[in-house]
């Protein structure tokens, strides 16, 4: 990786799999001047399924940049100037193009859902560890700042007690009977379902909660599944923490959208409150201390926490894996293969229980 002249900050030569909805994102985010970056971000290359559709991606979302345009995949992968590849591909590709990515010996970040069950996540990490190349799960809700401040409010400041329990709820209204059947969200063959698109946002809020930055113990599972073809279009999870009795109310749904208070968390002194457009991209959180008469206590106001930023916030995984790679690391502290690979298993469990199949289950 080259090192960038006009500052201390690692440079980094990201190639970009796909050019859909998330790389837009994505890439959008890498453009954007942070005056607490911690890294100088370089979009090297575009890799799309025509060079026409990647050159058209670049002239709508980073029209001040100049990657190079390949119409393959395989064209990407054979870049050497690319030192990290991001995967924006539906959830089906992620093994086969994290596996690509990784045989030429490039470093990756894989677009959520890391792949389409453990066995697969598997496959991909071990791949990464033999190649001896970095790889994460872009959980990108993870590295935002608001979730640090409010692990510190919770964990060290304990400014609720014990937390009890968790709700959390995304939900998009999609008008699901109407997709197209190749959407990725009706597909099997893409993925398709609540669970593997959002509902991993509600489970990974339920994780980040109950268990906080330390404790790991696994969970009981219980969960339901509404399905159509097959397919998840509402999901319900409860989970249970034997040791602390602590739960969670973890859901996902394609038919209606979740309030903008998506989270609750409830502790033995008071609750906390999770606010944004969508579990993906928390905006604010809001403390409220138990009041001694729980009728007249009613309605008290809270303490309002907002996170402002520039950008949607993809910057701060994008940070993380520059940071990560400049040091030599294969793997990230804050999503590192093991909680990945639990959140995989996670989800296969949640789908034996509830009935949601792939073509690649195996099953
Ligand atoms: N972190 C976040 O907030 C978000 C994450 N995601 C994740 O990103 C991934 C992609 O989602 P999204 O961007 O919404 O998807 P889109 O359908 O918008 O884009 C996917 C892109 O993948 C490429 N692709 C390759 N093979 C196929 C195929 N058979 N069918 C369709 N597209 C194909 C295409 O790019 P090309 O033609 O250029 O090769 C396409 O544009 C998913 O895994 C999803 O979970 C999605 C939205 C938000
Ligand atoms: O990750 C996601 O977050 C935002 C949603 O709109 C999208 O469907 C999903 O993939």
């Amino acid at each position: 990786m080259p090192s960038d002249n006009k500052s201390t900050l690692p440079t980094i030569r990201w190639g970009i799999v796909g050019t859909g909805l998330i790389s837009s994102w994505f890439v959008e985010d890498l453009t954007v001047e942070r005056p607490d970056a911690k890294a100088h971000h370089i979009i090297q290359a575009i890799g799309s399924s025509s060079t026409e559709k990647g050159q058209a991606f670049v002239r709508k979302h980073i029209p001040n940049t100049s990657p190079t345009v390949h119409g393959t995949y395989e064209g990407l992968f054979n870049d050497s100037d690319v030192d990290v590849l991001y995967i924006g591909t539906p959830h089906a590709f992620h093994k086969d193009n994290a596996l690509a990515a990784i045989a030429s010996g490039k470093h990756v970040l894989v677009e959520k859902p890391f792949t389409i069950n453990a066995k697969e996540a598997r496959i991909v990490l071990e791949a990464a560890k033999a190649k001896g190349v970095f790889v994460m799960e872009a959980m990108w809700t993870r590295f935002t700042p608001l979730v640090k401040s409010l692990w510190q409010k919770i964990f060290e400041e304990k400014v609720i007690g014990d937390v009890r329990r968790t709700f959390c709820d995304f939900g998009l209204d999609m008008d699901f009977p109407s997709l197209p059947p190749d959407s990725r969200l009706k597909s099997r063959e893409l993925g398709a379902g609540s669970l593997l698109d959002i509902g991993v946002y509600s489970l990974t809020w339920g994780l980040l909660t109950l268990e906080g930055p330390t404790d790991h113990e696994s969970p009981m599972v219980v969960a339901l599944q509404s399905l159509v073809d097959e397919v998840d279009v509402t999901t319900s999870v409860l989970l249970q923490y034997p040791s602390t009795g602590r739960q969670g109310i973890l859901t996902s749904m394609l038919e209606s959208r979740t309030d903008a208070v998506f989270a609750r968390i409830e502790g033995t002194t008071g609750f906390v409150t999770i606010e944004g457009p969508a579990a993906s991209a928390p905006t604010s959180f809001t403390i409220y201390p138990k009041v001694s008469d729980p009728i007249s206590g009613y309605g008290a106001k809270g303490e309002t926490f907002s996170f402002e930023q520039p950008g949607k916030g993809f910057f701060y995984e994008a940070d993380a894996v520059a940071v990560d790679v400049a040091k030599g690391k294969l793997e990230n502290d804050v999503v590192p293969h093991a909680l990945t690979l639990r959140v995989m298993e996670l989800m296969d469990e949640i789908r034996r229980q509830g009935g949601a199949t792939f073509p690649q289950n195996g099953a």
